[in-house]
């Protein structure tokens, strides 16, 4: 399959050439093979394959790669696609896993079934352990079921004790309801060759049955000497190296298969920075989870009408693509009532683990890939796998069936990416802010949902629009973190960590650092900004009118003097040394302007970034946070429900925007700490040298020069950032100065 080309650039389908390489990357654990695409006994798949099975896998990827023979993935227009013939598998097996007439119209409409959700599913025996192992309605167990189409034979004692780990779905609906909202887990994959080779170390602990991980970060003091930095983290679950694909499966997915029978939207996405696992560790679940699907439907639910339908699609660069068809374009359009369609993608029906499997492989083997600085390939798209369950509402085929419940497993880009905003290629830089946008958005949406908010910001990005469905009602969240032991990957990891953090810690379903002495608090602390700023009730002089007439988020300005809710800004450890910065003269910005270093919009921006580091004639200020205004709307939007539909649009957009702005912010201040710990560094060096015989001053005057600009370069920058950030705090009423004493 050749590239396609989006938005300019040319995009190496993950077939094969283009395929990554991983060539120097084995992994030296058992079990830790190569992937993608050779089809050989080491990929991820094979290990809940039965030896038959992975026979008859290599088979069918073959087929699929070659793409003759028992190719079914002919290229389709929607709405109806004329399907070609059948998988070698299923020629076999004469089985109909995928028909032409099975498959859904062109136009997948995402949300509208929410509101069409069929009544609850009968329940007499729903988990009652013996209809796992047969059917509800009196038909027995049955060998020849298409849900083990690869010939083998089972027998019933084989068959339980296969269905073992179905024997949790045996829980009564209270179970299922217990369990969490939003589950993060870690998982730690081993050192591969080439870190090994580059001596790095394994910086990662995990305490043996703990869901505690500790990042051991070497750093240097002022003085130049090493010392270890320690940063903790717990998590709902942490996993180790040796921890196995299956184990994963069990501790993130299974247990809430049974809920999608139940109405349940769930959604299991991998974070983490390139070449961390992410892959690798999602590849497998759907395939584990169909597995289970449709044993639940084949016997615990058998003869109810379920239906299983697989899409697969990805988003790339803010577009969609349809991973099961071409990788052709897709739109998304909403209706009247807010409701996502997904225009052109195809959703097949499949009855049998292989039909899915062969689809998991065509779209693995399609999606972009693309070159990054860190490694040769790198996925710099989100790969989204649903798996919906419909039912016929009158039992009969005469109309198209409507969701149950629906299991989406997502393969994001990798998380780095989304810093490539300063690249030098403009379509990478594009790629980095929209990666980072999703990233963000999809945090934000996680957070707000765990919360119940009112206002969920799926309007952040386009990952988040298409999951809309998924955040709405009755659903689960699983977050995989995926993270690298290496040394090298420090950096990384702890972003990964921090985001994982930031996703669990504010969300009412429980924080587990809360049970952590102070000690182990130190990496994911967080200062509360009413520590910096006063709350609102201590204020004197709040600016009450401000607070009167409607505002652009449709929040009622009333007076308010309650606290506001804490606006979480990462700490810097405490650790780091705390360098003061002489303050800067205004003459600075006339120079660099008169130098032409400056554009006249950041000219003003810096300007006024001095201004607004001179002290205040009003002294105090009151800030509203984020979460303030999130919760303001929220608030205000309950008795103000009649207006909500016209503010929503402007709201989510604002929201985001701000809530990115907030990310930004905190990312670079972190950023400008790092360099001006570099920078004291270079000065220490430089005074050392100075004390020196036969030190050469035009040396060090020149040094000492580079240095402060240097310094003063990263003030000014994000002093320009904060002023751009507070300006539009103050637009949308976030911030409210009130007059001082
Ligand atoms: N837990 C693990 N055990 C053994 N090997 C692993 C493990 N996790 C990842 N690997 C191997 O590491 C390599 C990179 O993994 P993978 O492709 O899944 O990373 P990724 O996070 O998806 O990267 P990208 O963002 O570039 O897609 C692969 O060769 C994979 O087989």
């Amino acid at each position: 399959m050749s590239g396609a080309a989006v938005g300019g650039r040319q995009i190496a389908p993950r077939s094969g050439n283009h395929q990554r390489q991983y060539s120097s990357d084995h992994f030296l654990t058992a079990g830790g093979g190569k992937w993608p695409g050779s089809a050989g006994l080491n990929h991820p798949y094979s290990s809940i394959l039965p030896p038959s099975q992975q026979v008859e896998y290599s088979r069918a990827v073959r087929d699929v790669n070659r793409g003759t023979g028992g190719e079914i993935f002919l290229s389709m227009e929607p709405p109806m696609p004329a399907l070609g013939s059948w998988s070698s598998s299923q020629r076999r097996n004469g089985n109909d896993s995928i028909s032409a007439g099975q498959l859904s119209p062109g136009i997948l409409d995402l949300h509208s079934f929410d509101t069409e959700l069929l009544p609850e599913l009968p329940t007499p025996g729903l988990y009652d352990g013996v209809q796992l192992f047969g059917c509800a309605q009196g038909r027995g167990f049955d060998d020849s079921d298409p849900s083990f189409s690869t010939g083998k034979q089972m027998s019933m004692a084989q068959f339980v004790a296969e269905s073992n780990p179905l024997r949790s779905f045996s829980a009564d609906k209270e179970k299922l309801a217990s369990v969490a909202k939003i589950k993060v887990v870690v998982r730690k994959r081993p050192l591969n060759k080439k870190e090994i080779a580059k001596k790095e170390e394994d910086i990662i602990t995990i305490e043996p049955n703990s869901n505690s991980v500790t990042v051991h970060e070497t750093k240097l003091k002022v003085d130049l000497t090493e010392y270890v930095e320690k940063h903790e983290f717990v998590f709902d679950s942490v996993l180790n190296e040796d921890v196995s694909n299956d184990e994963v499966y069990r501790e993130t997915v299974q247990p809430i298969v049974p809920a999608i029978f139940q109405r349940t939207k769930a959604t299991c996405f991998a974070y983490g920075q390139t070449g961390s696992g992410k892959t690798y560790t999602m590849q497998p679940l759907p395939l584990e989870a169909s597995q289970d699907i449709l044993r639940l439907m084949n016997h615990t639910y058998c003869n109810q009408g379920f239906q299983l339908f697989v899409s697969f699609f990805e988003i790339y660069g803010g577009k969609l693509f349809d991973l099961l068809n071409d990788r052709r374009k897709l739109f998304m359009r909403e209706d009247g009532k807010q409701k996502v369609c997904i225009v052109g993608l195809q959703e097949y029906r499949v009855s049998s683990v292989d039909a899915i499997q062969e689809l998991i492989e065509k779209g693995n083997a399609t999606r972009s890939t693309g070159t990054t600085g860190a490694n040769e390939e790198s996925s710099r798209s989100h790969a989204i796998l649903q798996l919906a369950i419909k039912k016929s509402v009158d039992g009969t085929e005469s109309k198209p069936p409507r969701i149950v419940g629906k299991l989406s497993f997502i393969d994001l880009a990798g998380s780095e990416r989304g810093a490539d905003t300063t690249d030098n290629d403009k379509q990478t830089r594009i790629e980095g802010a929209e990666i980072n946008k999703s990233l963000l958005a999809l945090k934000e949406c996680i957070r707000a949902l765990d919360n119940d908010q009112v206002h969920i910001p799926f309007r952040g990005s386009k990952l988040t629009e298409v999951l809309r469905d998924s955040f709405i009602g009755d659903s689960r969240t699983v977050m995989i973190s995926c993270i690298s032991p290496s040394s090298g990957s420090c950096e990384h990891t702890l972003n990964t960590l921090r985001y994982a953090d930031r996703v669990k810690s504010l969300s009412k379903g429980g924080n587990p650092r809360k049970d952590l002495p102070p000690a182990m608090l130190r990496e994911s602390t967080t200062l509360p900004l009413t520590s910096i700023f006063p709350p609102v009730s201590t204020l004197e002089g709040s600016n009450d009118e401000i607070a009167i007439e409607k505002n652009k988020f449709g929040l009622s300005k009333q007076p308010r003097r309650e606290t506001s809710p804490p606006l979480n800004v990462d700490c810097v450890p405490s650790r780091r040394e705390e360098v003061h910065v002489a303050s800067l003269n205004g003459d600075y910005f006339k120079e660099q302007r008169s130098k032409g270093s400056t554009t006249a919009e950041e000219f003003d921006l810096l300007a006024m970034a001095y201004e607004q580091g001179k002290p205040s004639r009003k002294g105090k200020v009151e800030i509203y946070s984020v979460s303030a205004l999130e919760d303001r709307v929220k608030r205000v939007d309950a008795p103000q429900e009649k207006w909500k539909d016209v503010a929503d649009d402007d709201e989510d957009d604002d929201l985001s925007a701000l809530l990115q702005e907030e990310e930004d912010l905190v990312i670079a201040h972190r950023k400008q700490v790092e360099e001006t710990i570099d920078i004291v560094r270079e000065e220490m060096n430089l005074l050392v040298k100075a004390d020196q015989p036969g030190n050469q001053l035009d040396d060090y005057i020149s040094k000492l020069n580079a240095i402060l600009s240097q310094k003063a370069a990263g003030i000014v920058n994000l002093q320009a950032r904060l002023a751009r950030f507070q300006r539009h705090l103050d637009k949308h009423n976030v911030l409210l100065s009130s007059p001082g004493p």
